[in-house]
């Protein structure tokens, strides 16, 4: 099992509010021809609970691996407390960032307490040959870790369940044992991924209140989540990846008001983007079609009128206004001299034209 010679209290080391903890630059991260995150930049301050949302594929997740070291950037820098992160996901942790999964992660068939033991491996400075020799310094260090780890457990509300099987717990507070593991690594920043997915509202609500908690005891904390209820009411600033780009940063209040955020939701384009070329293209086509098909529909129309008395025009014209005030003798009159009128004059040609 792992040991501890480190208890220390997380708000005792955190930073004075509004420093900035984390500070990525220009992130980029491709995957051969496919650009999942790019040229971002973001940054966490100390006492904050940022968001980061967009549609799914937006590239959130990518990022999020790229802040903790499973993803080596392919441009681009992140920093944490100043310093450059090393590229390795372990080292990250020792640094002072912890994460949660969108899988939940948990070590199913170990206790919940040894799950939360599992999680203080890096502030763990007791070596291998302490371990086997199981010495004073072993003991004091073990006993140290655990009341640390149930410290952590009361925390998070599973202090009464430290003896049951991980894979026993319903899923809302698997998700809490996920949060109690990464805390235990004492970190400065805590990132989490989707952390209500498939949670009830209550059990929703129960995580905004320990991530409220978390913030509270000193932990800067970067969340996704696609919940928008959730995210506007629990962060203090929101960023939004659309197409591995950042659309927009800012309060809740002002990104949910953006109507490029509403746009982008409901499958909307950017202005700009890298597809704007070929989105234009298929628009023009689509454009051209539409009129080509409102020309066909009105064409019949048109015919119509026209058809729209099938007797021939003299037939009609008998019908006009003009006639109307003709006596039957002089039609008849008319109707006479037309029948003796030479062949020749072509009759009714003149209405023809
Ligand atoms: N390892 C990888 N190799 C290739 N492509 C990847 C890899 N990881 C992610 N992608 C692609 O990068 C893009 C961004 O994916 P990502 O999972 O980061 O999005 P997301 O915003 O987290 O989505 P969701 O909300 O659905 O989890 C997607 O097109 C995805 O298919």
């Amino acid at each position: 099992m792992t040991t501890d010679t480190t208890t220390k209290d997380t708000a005792a080391g955190a930073p004075a509010p509004g420093t900035v903890v984390l500070d990525a630059r220009g992130v980029t991260m491709r995957f051969g021809g496919l650009t999942a995150v790019r040229d971002v930049d973001l940054t966490v301050r100390s006492g904050e609970i940022v968001g980061l949302i967009g549609p799914n594929g937006a590239g959130k997740t990518t990022f999020f691996n790229c802040l903790t070291g499973l993803y080596i950037p392919t441009e681009g820098e992140v920093r944490y407390k100043d310093k450059v992160l090393p590229p390795k996901s372990f080292k990250v942790t020792a640094a002072g960032i912890a994460r949660t999964f969108q899988n939940i992660r948990l070590f199913a068939n170990m206790t919940v307490l040894e799950n939360v033991l599992v999680g203080r491996h890096t502030r763990t400075k007791e070596g291998f040959w302490s371990a086997v020799l199981r010495g004073p310094g072993f003991h004091k260090a073990e006993a140290a870790s655990r009341a640390r780890a149930m410290e952590l457990l009361e925390f998070v509300g599973l202090a009464e369940k430290a003896d049951q099987l991980a894979r026993n717990l319903p899923y809302g507070e698997q998700r809490k044992l996920e949060i109690a593991r990464a805390l235990a690594s004492e970190p400065g920043l805590l990132l989490l991924d989707e952390p209500t997915a498939g949670m009830n509202p209550q059990e929703t609500r129960a995580a905004e209140e320990l991530i409220f908690a978390i913030r509270d005891q000193g932990t800067a904390v970067l969340v996704i989540e696609h919940d928008m209820r959730f995210i506007f009411n629990l962060c203090d600033r929101v960023a939004v990846l659309v197409q591995g780009q950042k659309l927009i940063e800012g309060d809740p209040a002002t990104v949910q008001g953006d109507e490029r955020v509403i746009a982008a939701y409901i499958g909307e384009p950017l202005a700009d983007d890298p597809g704007a070329a070929e989105v234009a293209e298929v628009e023009a086509a689509e454009a051209a079609a539409e009129a080509a098909r409102s020309a066909r529909a009105t064409a019949p129309a048109a015919e119509e009128t026209a058809d729209a008395d099938p007797r021939p025009e003299t037939e009609a014209e008998a019908d006009a206004p003009a006639d109307a005030g003709a006596t039957d003798a002089e039609t008849e009159a008319q109707a006479q001299t037309e029948a003796e009128a030479p062949t020749d004059a072509a009759p009714g040609k003149e209405n023809d034209r």
